[in-house]
């Protein structure tokens, strides 16, 4: 296993709201580490300073061995925004055509990098329709398969369950988990408790703060009790 990325005492604050407050945290190669929080608490914002896109006020980040910001690493992570940014007027298919275009992806293998992206998350069939046409849940499905396209060593999840039903998000962490296996290191954003169990590392975070951390099964057993909620709850009373 291998350091994927690693958040050394890093802070932040917008005007006087202090949003992230001395975060340290390590997620290697093999494994899914899940922040979970409310809305507001600082995930998205702690997300943007490991992938370089907003900059720390102290500490620092490091990415598959390089100090962030640090363009080619950038291009080494499969980032899936909250917000879905697809070309509506655009088909499935030319999305990802050209996302794998803009990845620098071999033009010869962009037909099966298309194949196993889109088939990965159910949407081989409803390919050739425009965006538009879409439904909430399918444009999810499209931006998780444009992340999966250059095949990164690291994902980026900034709550890629939402709008997504029952036995797809089950799909999903099928897929995640296999990737998982298979070497790579990935970081998910959500409020979703079903997605937390799914993680192998938890690190909770409040109001900028990690309140706990570690994995479902030794949370549960801390806090005594057999909800990663009422876990979430205990430890913010603390
Ligand atoms: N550019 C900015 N300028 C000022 N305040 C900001 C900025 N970005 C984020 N914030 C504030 O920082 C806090 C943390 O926001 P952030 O988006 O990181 O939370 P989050 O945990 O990702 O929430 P959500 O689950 O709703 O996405 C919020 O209070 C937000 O209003």
């Amino acid at each position: 296993m291998s350091l994927a990325v690693a958040v050394t005492n890093v802070s932040k604050h917008f005007a006087n709201q202090v949003v992230l407050d001395n975060i340290n945290l390590q997620v290697t190669s093999h494994q899914t580490l899940g922040l979970i929080g409310p809305s507001g608490a600082g995930k998205t914002t702690l997300v943007k300073i490991i992938m370089g896109m907003d900059d720390p006020d102290t500490g620092e980040v490091t990415v598959l061995g390089k100090p962030m910001p640090n363009r080619e690493t950038l291009a080494q992570i499969g980032f899936m925004a909250q917000s879905d940014a697809l070309y509506e007027l655009l088909t499935g298919r030319e999305n990802l055509t050209f996302f794998a275009e803009l990845f620098h992806i071999a033009k010869k293998d962009i037909p099966a990098r298309i194949e196993y992206a889109a088939g990965t998350v159910n949407l081989l069939e409803f390919l050739d329709r425009r965006v538009s046409n879409y439904s909430g849940g399918m444009k999810r499905r499209l931006s998780l398969a444009l992340t999966l396209l250059a095949d990164p060593d690291l994902l980026i999840l900034d709550e890629p369950t939402v709008g997504i039903d029952p036995e797809l998000r089950q799909q999903i962490w099928q897929e995640l988990n296999r990737l998982r296996d298979n070497g790579k290191a990935i970081i998910i954003t959500t409020h979703v408790m079903e997605d937390a169990a799914q993680c192998d590392n938890l690190a909770m975070i409040r109001d900028g703060h990690f309140i706990t951390s570690g994995t479902p099964d030794e949370l549960l057993a801390k806090y005594h009790t057999d909800s990663l909620e009422e876990v979430f709850v205990k430890a913010g009373q603390k």
